[in-house]
């Protein structure tokens, strides 16, 4: 890819407003300052510095260009080995656990996700954990299935899922926690695209901030900020008509 000059349009974006309505807590930000990844001797993060308040981010680029790492350091899955995260002021080298319950993370291959053999065992698990009481429990179960239409698979083995609905179940298991950020690493990879399709509406109607590791353009090109990631860097972060442009004539 030709970018090799950083280009940094647009570092800050008011959230998303629409209704006039008051502050939520997605008005929340993360903030990677000086932030850079090594793999032993081969340094796949180069001193990111971005702050993050966007609605929807998309993060874009070559394969091996860092994007899934970069995900990855902002739930805390993997901490840099120089610079911070923080979220909403929690900065994940100390704070792991706070900042896992409040960024909740979409792997691309969902049975990397669905721990459990039925569906609403899996809903419940991570529920459990956080000590709900029942009634509580089985309110935002019945919340989420409904919401992406899989009321009929609540009693069905997880593994006998299409991929598309396994996706969903992933999302919904990540939804369930109420968490205030989303990260989807590559969440349309493995579907065809009616299920490509139906994973992207549900991204679009996600009340959180979600921020989407993607190769499919389409999925983000409606997104409020794309990121372009090459070598390590972000090379073009911008918004979609501007930044997808771009990196499609970049890629030649
Ligand atoms: N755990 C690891 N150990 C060693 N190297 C790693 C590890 N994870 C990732 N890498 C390397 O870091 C580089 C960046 O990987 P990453 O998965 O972040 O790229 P990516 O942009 O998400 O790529 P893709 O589009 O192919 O998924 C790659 O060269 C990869 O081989």
């Amino acid at each position: 890819m030709s970018l090799s000059k950083p280009v940094m349009r647009r570092e800050r974006h008011a959230p998303r407003d629409t209704t006039g309505s008051p502050p939520t807590p997605t008005d929340g930000m993360i903030e990677i300052t000086g932030v850079s990844h090594r793999f032993g001797d081969r340094e796949v993060l180069k001193t990111l510095s971005l702050t993050l308040r966007e609605r929807r981010v998309a993060v874009v680029g070559s394969n091996g260009s860092g994007k899934s790492t970069f995900a990855r350091l902002l739930n805390g899955l993997q901490v840099p080995t120089e610079g911070r995260v923080l979220v909403d002021g929690l900065d994940t080298r100390t704070e792991g656990r706070a900042v896992r319950r409040h960024v909740g993370f979409v792997f691309q291959n969902p049975d990397n996700q669905i721990v459990y053999p039925i569906v609403e065992e899996d809903l419940a698990f991570g529920l459990k954990n956080l000590g709900l009481d029942k009634r509580e429990i089985a309110a935002r179960i019945d919340a989420v299935l409904t919401r992406y239409g899989l009321e009929n698979q609540r009693q069905q083995p997880s593994h006998t899922l299409s991929g598309g609905e396994k996706q969903l179940l992933a999302i919904s298991g990540v939804l369930v926690m109420a968490p205030r950020y989303v990260v989807l690493d590559e969440p349309t990879t493995l579907l065809d695209l009616r299920n490509k399709r139906r994973v992207a509406e549900a991204i679009r109607g996600l009340d959180q901030t979600a921020i989407v590791v993607t190769h499919d353009l389409d999925l983000v090109k409606d997104f409020d900020r794309v990121l372009v990631f090459d070598d390590g860097r972000v090379v073009i972060d911008d918004a979609p008509s501007r930044a997808l442009a771009r990196y499609v004539d970049a890629m030649g």
